[in-house]
């Protein structure tokens, strides 16, 4: 299963992909593509990450191209439209992306944002979703359990889904759970599970409601139905502004979760502005297909990253080749 480092490096098409919209303070995705014996595989940790965190997304995309594949249990998936943090008025125009979806994750806590901000855009999105909408937001961790407390005060008459990562660490989530209780206001965990050690410590210390499973940091999808069987909580399947061979790898493991109770963060293609084939993995009336994309040789090429971006990318496999287990 495992191909050794000059195979990699043979099986890899580095491209850089425009975005539609800023989001994360990024205009474009730099991304590698690996076709192996059984299909496709990304991987694209961010720019910043160390090679320790971004083993873990080499592993995944080799699971997905020389790895066996795990019996699927539904064929489309149900995706949330994700919103960046945009003014108010792009509001409507970035969900049209999306096409017809009923759930809408919003980016709340940016850098710079006021909490004010945060609510006119649920406000917006409220609006435009109607009363049978579903409303979740996530803030990466940004605030402080007062401020996370504040927010959910403020954000209480949306009827919102859940709080994604309100606060960076387990300690806080716990203690936010706790002042929310009486509200129903669940949190969900993502950051808490994907950048720590134990991506079980979140659900041990009974400080989260729900999972947010990404297949790449969490090493590949049969790792990640193992860490969800014994986390024992509901998950939703989300992505990292993956190109459609990336989708795909969320896309199975959404499909082979025993239970599926909400919408995944696998609607993102609507985010770029091109991707690597020409039948990309869209939301259509609100779910993505369960199937294998293969990369239209021709947008590989048109999408090609420059050669210092290549010979950069092909460095960091090979430090994390060496890295995997
Ligand atoms: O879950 C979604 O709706 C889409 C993915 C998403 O929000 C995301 C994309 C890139 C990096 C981090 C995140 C995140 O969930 O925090
Ligand atoms: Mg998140």
């Amino acid at each position: 299963m495992h191909p050794d480092v000059d195979a990699l490096l043979a099986a890899a098409h580095v491209v850089r992909l425009p975005l539609a919209t800023r989001f994360r303070g990024i205009l474009e995705r730099e991304a590698v593509l690996l076709r192996g014996p059984n299909g496709w595989g990304e991987f694209a940790p961010f720019l910043e990450y160390d090679d320790a965190e971004s083993a873990a997304w080499l592993a995944a995309a080799v699971e997905a191209a020389w790895g066996e594949r795990t019996p699927v249990l539904r064929d489309t998936i149900p995706v949330n439209a994700t919103l960046p943090t945009v003014p108010r008025e792009r509001i409507a125009e970035v969900l049209a992306r999306f096409g017809e979806v009923r759930t809408v994750k919003i980016k709340v806590a940016d850098a710079g944002e006021t909490l004010a901000d945060d609510v006119a855009r649920v406000r917006e999105v409220r609006r435009i979703l109607g009363a049978e909408g579903r409303i979740r937001v996530d803030a990466n961790g940004g605030w402080n359990v007062d401020q996370a407390e504040r927010a959910a005060h403020e954000l209480a008459g949306f009827d919102l889904e859940y709080l994604e990562q309100p606060c960076a660490t387990i300690d806080e989530l716990a203690e936010l759970r706790g002042r929310l209780h009486d509200w129903q206001l669940p949190i969900a965990a993502d950051e808490s599970v994907r950048k720590s050690d134990d991506p079980l410590a979140v659900a041990r210390a009974g400080a989260a409601d729900l999972l947010v499973v990404k297949v790449p940091p969490l090493g590949g999808v049969a790792r990640a139905l193992r860490i969800v069987a014994e986390a024992g909580l509901p998950a939703v399947v989300s992505s990292a502004i993956d190109t459609s061979v990336g989708l795909a790898m969320g896309a199975r493991l959404a499909a082979a979760l025993p239970e599926l109770d909400y919408d995944c963060g696998l609607g993102t293609a609507a985010l770029l502005a091109a991707d690597v084939t020409g039948e990309p993995l869209l939301p259509v009336d609100g779910a993505i297909p369960v199937r294998d994309v293969d990369p239209d040789p021709e947008m590989l090429r048109a999408h090609a990253a420059p050669p210092d971006r290549v010979a950069w990318w092909h460095a960091r496999i090979r430090r994390c080749a060496a890295l995997l287990p």
